[in-house]
């Protein structure tokens, strides 16, 4: 895991800790002593004209390039040193969302009484993590983004800039994302947090002081990861061969068989988002995106997008099955003027918007980044 550190200087890429005070919440009440891990790379500029925020998707993190850690980002193609996001020109920031388990305020930090937030922890919505990081912008000096932009999770979190605060964002690029979370991206996302909330080990969300619901957290990545990718990957990948070393499937009794391959890839990706992260963190951002609904309070999605001022980036991955193209063109159009959607072609899925983000480079620097 990334590790932090809150004494080096801005630009650097380590994480940095921001105290922001209460946060106001949208549904009422208030979150207290609320503080923000974030990362930066570059240098703010006089004006202060040159800042760029780089939005994390459901179980990412601030940590969007290398910088001094050497530390992979998961961004690295995009973000860097003579990237399209040229962190020599352009001063790059991610903030870890509050609710999440990378440093900001979560269901794992204590609260005022001095012990875990855990159940106690309150709803909060996409766009209540936006107005936390807009304290924290202007603790930077960052009265307006140059850019704002995101992929899934992302994708909602810049859009919700670009809607509430109009003023702060010229260029927001959303992509592999939605206006509104679907009735099916919901259904996904609560079997997901049943299968949290239905392991023994859960207790309602407050299991600091014991075991983990490991089991129930790996479940709701199983599920979650096989939508983040195709059927026709995973056939060309996986298809029905059997995992190595294992037992052959097919000559045993069930319960003595060996593993398929795509059984092991799963069980692979649940342990490894297990070992890096909070099930209350996955069920607080899970149920954030569930709420991400752009028309919500606005009179209607239509007015809301027709409204937004901001310079529009879409882009979509043809073979994404969670975030369907459709939803991409339907935000699109949305949107004031001709906002044409890029295509992101490539078998993987919906994560192409992290494994293939260099297919947007020419796309991006010509619209957004051109010196
Ligand atoms: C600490 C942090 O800050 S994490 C935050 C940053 N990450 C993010 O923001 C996004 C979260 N990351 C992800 O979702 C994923 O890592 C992605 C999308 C980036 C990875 O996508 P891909 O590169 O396509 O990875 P892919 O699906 O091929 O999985 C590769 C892994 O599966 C493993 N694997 C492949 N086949 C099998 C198999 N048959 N059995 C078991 N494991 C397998 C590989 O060994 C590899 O393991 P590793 O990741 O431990 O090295
Ligand atoms: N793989 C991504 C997908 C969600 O968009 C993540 O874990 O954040």
């Amino acid at each position: 895991m990334h590790q932090g550190n809150d004494a080096g200087p801005l630009g650097d890429g380590f994480l940095r800790v921001a105290p922001i005070g209460p946060l106001a919440l949208e549904t009422g009440g208030a979150l207290p002593d609320v503080q923000l891990a974030f990362e930066t790379w570059g240098e703010l500029d006089a004006e202060a004209s040159n800042a760029v925020l780089v939005q994390h998707a459901l179980t990412g993190s601030s940590h969007v390039a290398r910088g001094a850690s050497e530390e992979e980002g998961w961004w690295d193609a995009l973000v860097g040193p003579g990237r399209t996001v040229d962190t020599d020109r352009f001063f790059v920031v991610s903030i870890n969302m509050v609710g999440g388990c990378y440093g900001s305020t979560g269901p794992a930090s204590l609260a005022p009484d001095g012990a875990p937030w855990g159940s106690r922890f309150p709803f909060v919505t996409i766009r209540d993590g936006v107005r936390a990081e807009a304290l924290l912008a202007d603790q930077l000096g960052i009265h307006r983004w140059h850019s704002v932009l995101g992929g899934s999770m992302g994708g909602a979190r810049a859009l919700e800039w670009a809607l509430m605060y109009p003023d702060r964002v010229e260029r927001c690029a959303v992509i592999a994302c939605t206006a509104a979370s679907s009735a099916e991206q919901i259904a996904f996302a609560q079997a997901q947090l049943q299968a949290i909330r239905l392991d023994p080990a859960y207790r309602g969300g407050d299991y600091y002081d014991g075991p983990h619901p490991d089991a129930g957290l790996g479940l709701a990545r199983r599920i979650a990861h096989i939508t983040y990718r195709s059927e026709g990957e995973f056939e060309a990948r996986f298809g029905r061969a059997e995992q190595d070393a294992e037992q052959p499937l097919g000559a045993v009794v069930p319960a003595d068989r060996g593993r398929y391959q795509v059984e092991s890839y799963l069980d692979h990706q649940a342990e490894k988002l297990v070992d890096r992260f909070d099930a209350n963190s996955y069920v607080i951002l899970t149920e954030a995106l569930m709420s991400h609904d752009a028309g919500r309070a606005r009179g209607s999605l239509a007015a809301a997008l027709a409204a937004a001022p901001a310079q529009f980036f879409v882009a979509a991955v043809d073979s994404d099955r969670l975030y369907v193209p459709g939803q991409s063109r339907r935000l699109a159009a949305g949107l004031p003027g001709e906002v044409p959607v890029h295509t992101i072609t490539s078998p993987v899925g919906h994560d192409a918007f992290l494994t293939e983000i260099h297919q947007l480079d020419a796309q991006l620097r010509t619209a957004f980044y051109a010196k």
